[in-house]
């Protein structure tokens, strides 16, 4: 980890129609780092997600990419991944790589423990392995910073682990892992800093042994519920809604 930033957010906002879903937001991503963005259902995680990768344009506010120059600079896992049917899953990944680096699908798959279903069309692969397939592909052409929205939903525990555990070693080699999730454990064991989202704002930002201070609270969840609850407080006072 570097005190580089790879990446920037300065006073974003979205709002779709009347629902203000991200209100400015500024941050920043240190390099070769895993940062992750929990919060409750709804908080914003996937908006500030999509509008970081270029998927969506913020009402107001920017983005700015301060990373090392790099043909794909961001990969990508979307919430719901989504792949052409016919194709396998190396075919999948050797698609994606042709318009990078064209290297081959095999490491990709190794990586997320896909290899043995290299030669099976994707509508066959399991919800748990499409994701782990999105994951592969998010890290075609080593991206510097690599964006993975919820990448455990669906994968069983040992899955789950194994994700986060290859998003540590990324970032050992320097790539930087952003990525969101409802899994407190995982997060607390892996992630380097936390951006802790609430109703569109970030209240709370650090490393764990930061935020657990913080808030006097001895695990990741207990930050997150004390978070929450000052976050309505102020709703409340404010008599926001
Ligand atoms: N395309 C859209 N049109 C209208 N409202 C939207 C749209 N996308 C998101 N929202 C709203 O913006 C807010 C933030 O949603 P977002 O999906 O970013 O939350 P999230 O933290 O990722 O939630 P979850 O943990 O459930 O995935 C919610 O109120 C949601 O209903």
């Amino acid at each position: 980890m570097t005190d580089d930033p790879v990446l920037r957010f300065d006073g974003v906002s979205k709002s779709f129609g009347t629902v203000r879903a991200l209100s400015e937001v500024s941050a920043a991503i240190p390099s070769g780092s895993v940062v992750a963005v929990i919060g409750p259902n709804g908080s914003g995680k996937t908006t500030l997600i999509r509008i970081l990768v270029g998927d969506l344009a913020a009402t107001s506010g920017a983005v700015s990419y301060e990373g090392p120059d790099a043909d794909r600079p961001i990969g990508y896992l979307p919430q719901d991944p989504t792949f052409r049917p016919g194709f396998t899953a190396a075919e999948t990944l050797s698609f994606y790589s042709s318009l990078v680096d064209g290297s081959g699908p095999e490491p990709l798959l190794d990586r997320v423990g896909l290899g043995a279903a290299a030669d099976r069309n994707v509508e066959a692969l399991s919800g748990g392995m499409r994701q782990l397939l999105g994951i592969a592909q998010a890290t075609v052409g080593d991206p510097p910073l690599v964006v993975l929205d919820e990448p455990a939903s669906g994968l069983d525990p040992n899955m789950s682990a194994n994700v986060f555990e290859t998003a540590a070693e990324m970032a050992g080699a320097g790539t930087t892992v952003l990525l969101s999730s409802h899994d407190m454990t995982l997060v607390e064991e892996t992630a380097d800093s936390v951006l802790v989202l609430a109703r569109g704002t970030v209240p709370a930002a650090g490393t764990v042994e930061e935020l657990r201070a913080a808030f006097d609270a001895d695990s990741l969840r207990g930050v997150l519920n004390a978070v929450v609850e000052d976050t309505e407080q102020v709703a409340v006072v404010g008599g926001d809604r």
